[in-house]
């Protein structure tokens, strides 16, 4: 039977638990001890309580496993390296493994570190954590998933089916950085604005903060170009990038964005792995980066505070 660690059990990783475990062996994997049994929230609102595998990191380093077909990351973007390297000597270093953080930071650098398939996910689903033992499916979505280098399709697919059969619909895609940076130029055009401002989404629309929305994506539009990122949804330029961002800040519009709630949770934001990049791309190709570099230090300031 396959099995499925999950490093990381927070919103997404038991989201992933709880989904794959009638269909696979999985193991939601921790720093700390958390309750075997685990409730998931489903869609529907819907309790859905499982026994689900629960192990610390130290337990996987005292036991013998039989090794996991896949492990997935499930951390956020800047704890995912120090999250791998605490189990790597307990796996083979040709185990495939999954990672699901949002931005371009963790991905690029254990894709290029880590002997064996290194496959990346994009996901729309939406999770949050209630307490040590539940999560809220909160949002249907879609997930891709991919490697940067396009040489483990197979894997991709087979991963996709795994999931789809779980019930997370996923497809195997041969562009999944094209994927990733269109994900992270909204996220840079929303996150660090509502974050810094304590607004819902939907409020960027009002007449106080829709002309820095405006700015930030003429920085990042330019940053996407260089980078060879399409414009979405067939558009050309700037102009295809504030419609996407618009449509996602309608359809995300009551939403408190991940950033905002790292924010008011006093822990540090994934500002590294969302402007991080586009900050050092601008660098790279000569492109201003002020707005986005501004928003970066604000960021900077509010998380001093935690
Ligand atoms: N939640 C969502 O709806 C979505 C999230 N994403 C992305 O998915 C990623 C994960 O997000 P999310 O699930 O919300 O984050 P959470 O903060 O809910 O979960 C992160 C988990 O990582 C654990 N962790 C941190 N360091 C380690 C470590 N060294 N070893 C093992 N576990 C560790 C934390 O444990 P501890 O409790 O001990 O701190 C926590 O359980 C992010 O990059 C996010 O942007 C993408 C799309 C949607
Ligand atoms: C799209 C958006 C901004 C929705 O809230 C998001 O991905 C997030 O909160 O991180």
């Amino acid at each position: 039977m396959t099995t499925h660690w999950i490093l990381g059990p927070g919103a997404i990783g038991r989201l992933l638990a709880h989904s794959l475990a009638p269909i696979a062996a999985t193991a939601l994997v921790g720093r700390r001890s958390l309750p075997e049994q685990q409730a998931l929230t489903t869609l529907e609102g819907e309790q859905r309580v499982q026994q689900l595998k629960v192990l610390t990191v130290a337990q996987l380093g005292s036991g013998t496993h039989e090794p996991p077909a896949f492990v997935h990351i499930t951390t956020k973007a800047m704890a995912a390296e120090s999250a791998l390297a605490g189990i790597a000597e307990t796996i083979p270093p040709t185990t495939p493994l999954v990672l699901w953080q949002n931005g371009f930071l963790a991905q690029p650098r254990i894709t290029q570190a880590w002997p064996g398939p290194v496959l990346c996910a994009t996901t729309t689903e939406g999770a949050y954590l209630v307490g040590d033992a539940g999560v809220v499916h909160a949002g249907r979505g879609h997930t891709y998933v991919g490697d940067l280098h396009n040489q483990h399709s197979d894997l991709a697919e087979a991963l996709a089916q795994a999931l789809t059969q779980a019930g997370l619909a996923a497809t195997a895609v041969s562009d999944i950085r094209q994927r990733l940076w269109q994900k992270l130029a909204v996220n840079a055009a929303i996150n660090p604005l509502v974050a810094i401002h304590g607004v819902r989404n939907g409020e960027l629309r009002g007449e106080a903060y829709s002309g820095h929305v405006e700015a930030v994506v003429k920085e990042v539009a330019a940053i996407m170009y260089a980078e060879g990122i399409q414009s979405p949804n067939g558009g050309e330029g700037e102009n295809a990038w504030l419609a996407l961002v618009w449509q996602v800040v309608k359809n995300t519009a009551n939403n408190k964005a991940s950033m905002l709630q790292d924010v008011e949770a006093k822990r540090l934001t994934e500002r590294g792995a969302i402007l991080g990049p586009l900050i050092e791309s601008a660098q790279r190709y000569g492109l201003v980066s002020k707005v986005l570099q501004e928003l970066d230090d604000e960021l900077a300031v509010l998380e001093a505070g935690c």
